[in-house]
C-alpha cells in the first residue's frame, strides 16, 4: 500500500513537554475507509496524538500525511478545510441556540467559512432540508427547536457530532465519544457512529474497550509513548504485552 492510502499517517512523530517525551516515534497509519483506534492506560499519549494529528500541538520532530500530503506545517483550520474534523469539541456547539440553528452555523460554516450572523434570518431557511438530514442521521430529529443548553448529555454529544457531520468531514477524529454516557446511550452512539462512518475514515480515542471491539477494524495500543501493539481486536487482546500493560486489570 502507497501512503495516498492511507487518509492518515504519522512518521517518526515525536512530542517532548519540557524534556518529557509524551509521544516518542510513533509511525501510525490509518486506512482509508477503515474505523481505527487508539487505545492506551492513562497517559499513553493518546490525547497528545490527537493534538499533533490536528495541529492543535506543534511536533517535536516528525512527519503528519493527510492522503498523503505532508501536513505537518499546516494549521487547525487549513486541516479542516482539507476534510479532517475533530469532533466532540464542546465549543462547536452554541448553548443558547435551537439544534436546527445549530446544524445551520455549522453548514454556513462550510459553504462561507463564516458566520453570516447579519444575514435575515430568511436567507438561512434554505439550509434547513439539509440540517434536518443531518439531525436525521444522529436520532435527534425529534428534537429540532429545543435550545442545546437543555439537552441532556448523551443528545449533546450526538448533537456535537451532528455539526461535525455538516461540516463533510472526509476523516473524523472522535476523541473519546463514549466519555460520560450511561449504557443506554452507549450501543446507541456506537451505532451511529458505525452508521457515520460509512465511506469515511475515522480515528477515534476510546477507553470503553467494547465500543473499541465492536467498532473498530484496526486498533493501535499505545504505552508510554510508543506503539506497544497494532491490529484487530482479537490480536491485540491476545499480546501478552497489551494484556499487561493495559489490560491486565480487566483480564476477565
Ligand atoms: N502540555 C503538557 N505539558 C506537559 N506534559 C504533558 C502535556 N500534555 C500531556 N502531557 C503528558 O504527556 C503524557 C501523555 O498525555 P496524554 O494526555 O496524551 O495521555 P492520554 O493517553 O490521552 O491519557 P488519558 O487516557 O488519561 O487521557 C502524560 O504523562 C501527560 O502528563
Amino acid at each position: 500500500m502507497s501512503s495516498a492510502d492511507y487518509a492518515i499517517e504519522t512518521r517518526n512523530l515525536t512530542k517532548t513537554f519540557k524534556g518529557f517525551t509524551a509521544v516518542d516515534d510513533v509511525s501510525l497509519k490509518v486506512e482509508r475507509g477503515t474505523i481505527h483506534a487508539l487505545i492506551g492506560p492513562n497517559g499513553a499519549g493518546k490525547s497528545t496524538m490527537f493534538n499533533l494529528i490536528t495541529k492543535f500541538l506543534e511536533p517535536t520532530t516528525g512527519t503528519i500525511l493527510l492522503n498523503g500530503k505532508d501536513i505537518t506545517s499546516q494549521k487547525p483550520a487549513q486541516i479542516a478545510r482539507k476534510g479532517a474534523v475533530r469532533s466532540f469539541q464542546i465549543s462547536s456547539v452554541f448553548p443558547h441556540l435551537t439544534l436546527l440553528e445549530n446544524i445551520r452555523v455549522a453548514l454556513q460554516r462550510r459553504m462561507h467559512n463564516s458566520y453570516h450572523f447579519w444575514k435575515p434570518e430568511s436567507r438561512l431557511d434554505v439550509l434547513n432540508d439539509d440540517a434536518r438530514t443531518i439531525l436525521t442521521q444522529v436520532g435527534l430529529e425529534d428534537s429540532e427547536s429545543v435550545l442545546a443548553t437543555e439537552l441532556p448529555y448523551g443528545r449533546k454529544r450526538l448533537l456535537e457530532l451532528a455539526t461535525t457531520l455538516a461540516l463533510e468531514p472526509k476523516v473524523m477524529l472522535l476523541d473519546e465519544p463514549m466519555a460520560g454516557m450511561g449504557t443506554g446511550d452507549v450501543q446507541r452512539v456506537a451505532d451511529i457512529i458505525r452508521r457515520v462512518a460509512k465511506g469515511r475514515t475515522v480515528l477515534m480515542v476510546e477507553h470503553n474497550l467494547s465500543v473499541v471491539a465492536d467498532l473498530s477494524d484496526t486498533i493501535t495500543v499505545l504505552q508510554l509513548g510508543a506503539v506497544l501493539a497494532e491490529g484487530s481486536y482479537d490480536e491485540v487482546s491476545q499480546n501478552r504485552e497489551v494484556r499487561s500493560a493495559y489490560m491486565g486489570e480487566a483480564d476477565d
